[in-house]
């Protein structure tokens, strides 16, 4: 079945809402995402659901293989990147890019 909602750390928020964050990299678990596809997206920490994404495209690659792009797209230096992936989890060799554009905010209550 095709995925419907789809979490961030809220600290990202600010970012995918101003269009600064355009990718985000899963592991095995969320890489059933569908291109063309729109999710509703919440915080992980509150559930609080505050936009709308349209999947685009999801292709696996390698932790090693990341670059300054990928870095770029997630707002990050690749530094950055690499040591929030392994925070998040840690060991980790293959994941999946899934790339995305806001489709709307939604509203706050
Ligand atoms: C909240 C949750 O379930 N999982 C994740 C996994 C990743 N992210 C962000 C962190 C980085 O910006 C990229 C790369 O993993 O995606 C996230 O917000 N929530």
């Amino acid at each position: 079945m095709t995925p419907t909602t789809m979490t961030f750390f809220e600290r990202f928020e600010a970012d995918i809402l101003a269009g600064k964050k355009t990718i985000t990299l899963r592991d095995e678990a969320e890489k059933y995402y569908v291109p063309g596809s729109v999710v509703t997206v919440s915080t992980f920490e509150e559930g609080r659901e505050f936009c709308r994404l349209e999947i685009l495209s999801v292709e696996p690659i390698l932790f090693d293989a990341l670059t300054d792009y990928h870095a770029e797209q997630e707002n990050m230096t690749l530094d950055e990147l690499k040591e929030v992936i392994q925070a998040i989890y840690p060991g980790i060799q293959q994941l999946y890019l899934i790339s995305y554009q806001l489709k709307g905010l939604l509203k706050v209550n």
